[in-house]
């Protein structure tokens, strides 16, 4: 059940974003997010509230946390989930876990990111997950971001990929279709994102629809971006993470590097 807005959909680019979520993740891009994930975990110490991503990197990262308490590490972590998947996770590992209404200031979060630009401005929300982390990242006075170096892009939108907005399901179609007017210039083309065995509407955890957004070129000012994202009515949230990421580890065959935001 594809948008009409989206006829044009590059089926290569729909191909590789399958690749990144796919279990058939290669060992070696594995590894690497583990190795990112093991690295952010460096960062937690006992006592924290830490906000819990979502993704393939970090449930390395969550595993991590539940082996360090498991092993007397760590002691007194609260965990806050950014995902009913990732709660599941938690509770697995034995995380104690929160929410947000119980703890309103997070000491520090740890997520994955889709993709990081050079001033660790972040497209997060491919796996479904993007305004339960942005509520739980906002909150955090440090976000730790996780990546293997595949999603470094030199812009936003710079990996063909899509970059999702999270809508009520309410005439999605109007929303999709100001969403995709609203970055004509950009070449934008916008798609409702659909579950791949049955082809019904992907339906996040808030009940809402995503609608992924399809860009030929740089969409330039990332606030102004996301302003007028967020000004459309109909739209929830948005994945563009703008001036949120404090620290970004990125894992890649030459190694391991941190970068701070400035
Ligand atoms: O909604 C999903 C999140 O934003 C993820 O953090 C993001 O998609 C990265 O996921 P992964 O680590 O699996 O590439």
């Amino acid at each position: 059940m594809a948008t009409a807005y989206a006829p044009h959909f590059i089926a290569s680019q729909k191909a590789a974003a399958q690749t990144m979520s796919s279990p058939s993740l290669t060992m070696a891009q594995d590894e690497l997010k583990k190795i990112a994930a093991y690295k952010a975990v460096e960062f937690v110490e006992s006592g924290m509230v830490v906000g819990l991503g979502t993704g393939s990197t970090a449930k390395h990262a969550v595993d991590r946390i539940g082996e360090l308490l498991q092993q007397g590490v760590l002691s007194t972590i609260v965990g806050i989930p950014t995902s009913m998947k990732t709660h599941e996770q938690a509770l697995s590992v034995n995380i104690p876990l929160s929410d947000l209404d119980t703890h309103p200031v997070i000491d520090l979060a740890i997520d994955g990111a889709d993709e990081v630009d050079p001033d660790l401005n972040l497209v997060k929300g491919r796996g479904g997950s993007l305004l339960r982390e942005k509520m739980i990242e906002f909150a955090s006075k440090k976000f730790v971001v996780i990546v293997d170096e595949s999603k470094l892009v030199d812009y936003i939108g710079g990996s063909g990929l899509a970059m999702p907005v999270e809508v009520v399901p309410f005439c999605w179609k109007f929303t999709a279709q100001r969403l995709q007017l609203l970055f004509e210039e950009a070449g934008c083309v916008a798609e409702l994102r659909t579950c791949p065995e049955t082809g019904d509407p992907f339906v996040t955890d808030n009940r809402n629809y995503t609608i992924d957004l399809f860009f030929k070129k740089s969409i330039g000012d990332l606030k102004a971006a996301g302003d007028a994202i967020l000004r459309l009515p109909g739209v929830v949230e948005h994945g563009l993470f703008v001036d949120m990421a404090t620290v970004v580890i990125v894992a890649g065959d030459g190694g391991v590097t941190v970068k701070n935001k400035s």
